[in-house]
């Protein structure tokens, strides 16, 4: 084998999904671009969620003749593909015509579940549909910006249940919403013409689907949460846990799940890396409910750190919308499967037949005085 090759995306196809980035990039709007791409203020959290998993060490065991490994994986009762999830990203149609449609499909046909973003610029009913089309077991999961207008959250939720979404997932790390130096810079506040949250969308003429209509508030509280959980019998995802404190909190309200997270680097900024506060929370509630992850998953080595940490799953936020921008649902299925391949291949190569046998002895940390 030659090891001339160079795994730049200007010698051809992307052979990794970093590699999609710069792809994506050409073909933005460079202020779009700086939407998908930003974090908040000094992005130092961004950059840590990344170096956060170039840190860990993977140990591998030798010689236990597991054979090729299974990846499928149980989640909230029901069975998915892999241990990778599609976090909810907003306003797909500024990556792709295509948009929330070709992400479902994409997300379908690898048989992952996808986390709908309720700021989608498709209806939660059309992406639904999607995902259904290409395959009649898709799992589509319903991110929630609770709305201090119950009544407003309640209609979401009916509509997200009507349309076949087996979970809700509640974003808890937004009562306000992140300062994005770029996106001040670039005066960007809002869709361009003729593009609307489709799910925000009512029958008065002032409230036709503008960002500006989402109610992010610093009164929302576990209150509402118990509120939303007389409201259905979804399962229930909390989203963006870093404290152990809140994740005992949501087990103890009878959450079904947490998503250890700081929405990728974008609301406040100096928070932890997430895989760095994984083992706390896993801590608090492992063994009362699963603890998800998401933030810098870039790689199928960086998808077994976490696992073997004791994550449940993780979810991917960007590498997603890169993959959207540079080739709708054929874009998504080649980041979707790479990282499928390349956890595959981690497995194998640390001894594994699957996601269960990866545990804590098989990650270290790398200790930067060596
Ligand atoms: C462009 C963009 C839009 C996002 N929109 C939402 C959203 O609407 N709701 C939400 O809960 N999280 C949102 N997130 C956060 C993601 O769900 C996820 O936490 C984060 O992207 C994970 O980090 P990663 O991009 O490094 O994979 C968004 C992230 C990005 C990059
Ligand atoms: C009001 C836009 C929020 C969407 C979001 O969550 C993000 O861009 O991170």
């Amino acid at each position: 084998m030659t090891t001339t090759a160079k795994t730049s995306s200007a010698q051809g196809a992307p052979l990794s999904v970093r590699e999609y980035e710069p792809l994506a990039r050409e073909l933005l709007d460079p202020v779009h671009h700086d939407y998908f791409a930003g974090g908040a203020h000094d992005e130092i959290t961004l950059r840590a969620n990344e170096a956060a998993f170039a840190r860990l060490a993977l140990v591998p065991r030798i010689l236990r003749g597991r054979g090729r490994p299974d990846l499928t994986t149980d989640l909230l009762g029901r069975r998915t593909s892999m241990p990778i999830v599609l976090a909810p990203t907003a306003f797909h149609r500024l990556a792709h015509p295509d948009a929330e449609r070709a992400t479902a499909r994409a997300a379908a046909s690898t048989g992952a579940i996808m986390i709908a973003a309720m700021l989608s610029t498709v209806a939660v009913e059309e992406i639904a549909a999607a995902a259904r089309k290409t395959a009649g077991d898709a799992q589509l999961w319903f991110q929630l910006y609770v709305q201090r207008d119950m009544g407003f959250t309640e209609a979401l939720v009916r509509r997200a249940e009507d349309a076949g979404c087996t979970a809700l997932v509640v974003t808890a790390d937004s009562p306000a919403l992140g300062r994005h130096v770029r996106n001040d810079r670039n005066d960007f506040h809002d869709l361009p013409p003729g593009m609307v949250c489709e799910n925000l969308r009512s029958l008065r003429a002032d409230e036709p689907g503008h960002v500006r209509q989402v109610d992010l508030s610093p009164e929302l509280s576990w209150d509402h949460v118990r509120r939303l959980r007389a409201m259905t019998g979804l399962p229930i995802v909390i989203k963006g846990v870093l404290h152990p404190e809140d994740a005992r909190i949501a087990a103890d309200l009878g959450m079904d799940a947490v998503i250890v997270s700081n929405h990728g680097g974008r609301q406040l900024d100096t928070t932890p890396a997430t895989v760095t506060q994984l083992p706390r929370v896993l801590d608090a509630v492992g063994d009362r409910i699963p603890v998800l992850l998401d933030g810098g998953v870039r790689r199928g080595t960086d998808v077994a750190k976490a696992l073997a940490l004791g994550a449940a799953a993780v979810a991917v936020g960007r590498p997603v919308v890169w993959g959207l921008t540079v080739g709708g649902q054929q874009g998504v299925e080649q980041v979707l499967g790479m990282l499928r391949d390349e956890l595959a291949h981690t497995l194998t190569l640390c001894g594994c037949a699957g996601p269960a046998e990866l545990d804590r002895d098989m990650v270290a940390r790398e200790d930067p005085r060596w």
